[in-house]
């Protein structure tokens, strides 16, 4: 890209999101608050008693979590955070979509770069708030979501050619693995500079539409790794990483732009004393805290401005290179539990969030990406219709004779495939006449120049071939518009993200404000 247009694209510093999900009471945790006191002993890996008393207050209309400390005896002085959003147990899964999410997809759709990651203690809902439960419509995740709001948008939009491929990939004990080809070697981190950090050999999918994607993401969800925790029955032992890349080429200007999507769930911090992990369980949570806490110290160095980022200290941290600090827009879910029992767990989480609020990213619009595969594709797409043209035009010049009956057994011989996209194709077959002219060349004198002409037709046909497998790969966009909503679903969505920026906005003034009495906290 060059200077003037990067300049362009630069968009204002942002900071990057953060919002706070604190789920539900556990069924376990219900029931053990209903018994008050019960002088049992506790075991180490026993949960009992008044410790599931609840220490969190959720203030949505304010962006605000209290903490109570529950060695405050008089419950005075609870710690007070505000964030751009924070959602209560009574939130639903559409409401942090519509809410939080989709304007950072719309963004994906303009040609940036946007990241969603899920932070918190095993056991908080970052799964469920990722990808959900897939059986239920209404309780499914962002993941799915995001699938239907990028291809609702390509169904609608016309004179644009997509290009849309998804990937999926795991951080487990530090190695990387595909997803989606389980008995590959483990994935190396490359960086190349306007690249970023990347990942060479990564299998990506092609996707033509929200099922195909639905597709990529339960394959690989089989191979993730997920293990049994006294925390969680199903604990993501893995961090995931779900990429979605999006071409897309203005077939009026002929400009290209790419946004590609990171939807991160992250394996959740644990202790030993609860989750009762030993053995392979244990080696696991130790190789999590320790990425973890790399992550911590990225989201320190650079809440402090500090020179060094030691994004290098964990693999996650380097994936997470342009989002936290880089050219990306991101947002930062951090999930925390009610209980007086995961206090310092959700207390250290809430700082953390806190903190990553002052992270600063460039956000800039990928547009003209040089190394986007559909510009590459479209070069050659025109490079095959020339040549196939050029072909065409030499044929006709070869000398021709009349049309017999016999030679109509000929014409069924050739047949080059026709595609209805491929305008250069149409040019040169548009009519009966031209067809026939095409199959009386294999008329001529003598029975070499006839090979040879049917040679040179053999080649035409592999190109035009070529050409068809080419264009296969691209969406045309508009061409769906009422399959799946109706346009009054589509003014909805758009009323939506307007409130959900109306929200987000307000919720930046009251921050300025709130700023203040943080100070107050940590002095
Ligand atoms: N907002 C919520 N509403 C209802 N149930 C929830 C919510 N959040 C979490 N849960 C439930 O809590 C349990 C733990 O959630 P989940 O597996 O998503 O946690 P996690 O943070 O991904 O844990 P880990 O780090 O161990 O993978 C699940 O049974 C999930 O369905």
């Amino acid at each position: 890209m060059d200077s003037s247009n990067k300049s362009k694209n630069l968009v204002k510093n942002e900071c990057v999101q953060v919002v706070v999900r604190c789920r539900p009471m556990s069924k376990k945790e219900l029931e053990n608050n209903s018994k008050s006191f019960s002088g049992k002993e506790r075991s180490t890996n026993e949960i009992i008693g008044n410790e599931f008393k609840q220490v969190v207050d959720v203030y949505p209309n304010r962006g605000v979590i209290e903490i109570q400390n529950p060695s405050d005896i008089n419950r005075e002085n609870p710690k007070m955070f505000t964030y751009d959003a924070v959602y209560d147990h009574r939130s639903t899964q559409q409401d942090i979509y519509d809410e939080v999410v989709r304007p950072l997809v719309s963004s994906v759709l303009e040609g940036f770069n946007c990241c969603v990651f899920a932070y918190g203690q095993t056991g908080t809902g970052k799964t469920f708030t990722m990808e959900g439960v897939r059986t239920n419509e209404n309780l499914k995740g962002i993941i799915p979501r995001a699938f239907e709001q990028i291809w609702f948008h390509i169904n609608r939009a016309e004179n644009t050619n997509f290009l849309v491929t998804a990937s999926y990939m795991e951080i487990y004990m530090e190695e990387l693995r595909d997803l989606l080809k389980p008995n590959s070697k483990s994935l190396e981190l490359r960086e190349r500079e306007n690249v970023g950090v990347f990942v060479p050999n990564l299998h990506s999918v092609l996707c033509k539409n929200v099922d195909e994607m639905l597709n990529v993401m339960n394959q690989g969800n089989k191979n993730r790794t997920v293990g049994k925790t006294n925390m969680n029955e199903h604990s993501s032992r893995s961090h995931a990483i779900f990429m979605i890349k999006i071409e897309m080429c203005d077939l009026e200007t002929n400009k290209v732009k790419v946004g590609k999507l990171n939807l991160i769930d992250l394996a959740g911090s644990e202790r030993q004393s609860k989750t009762g992990a030993t053995a392979e369980r244990l080696k696991e949570a130790s190789k999590i805290n320790r990425a973890l806490s790399s992550l911590g110290n990225v989201i320190s160095a650079l809440a402090e401005n500090s020179p060094h980022i030691p994004y290098r200290d964990s693999k996650l941290t380097r994936l997470l290179q342009d989002s936290l600090g880089g050219n990306s827009k991101t947002i930062m879910i951090a999930n925390i539990g009610p209980s007086e029992y995961n206090y310092n767990e959700t207390l250290t989480t809430l700082r953390y969030a806190h903190r990553a609020k002052t992270i600063q990213n460039k956000p800039v619009k990928n547009e003209d990406s040089q190394d986007a595969k559909l510009k590459e594709y479209q070069d050659e797409i025109a490079r095959l219709k020339m040549m196939i043209t050029e072909r065409q035009k030499r044929e006709k010049t070869l000398p021709r004779r009349k049309r017999t009956k016999k030679t109509k057994v000929l014409e069924n011989s050739f047949d080059v495939a026709k595609s209805d996209e491929s305008d250069g194709l149409e040019e040169v077959y548009d009519s009966d006449d031209e067809k026939e002219c095409d199959n009386n060349l294999l008329l001529l004198a003598d029975a070499e120049t006839r090979e040879a002409v049917q040679r040179e037709k053999e080649v035409t046909q592999q190109l035009a071939q070529k050409l068809k497998e080419l264009e296969g790969q691209f969406v045309r966009g508009g061409r769906n518009i009422l399959d799946t909503y109706s346009e009054r679903q589509m003014e909805l969505e758009k009323r939506l993200e307007e409130i959900a920026e109306r929200k987000v906005g307000s919720l930046n003034r009251k921050y300025a404000v709130d700023t203040c009495e943080y100070i107050n906290f940590l002095v």
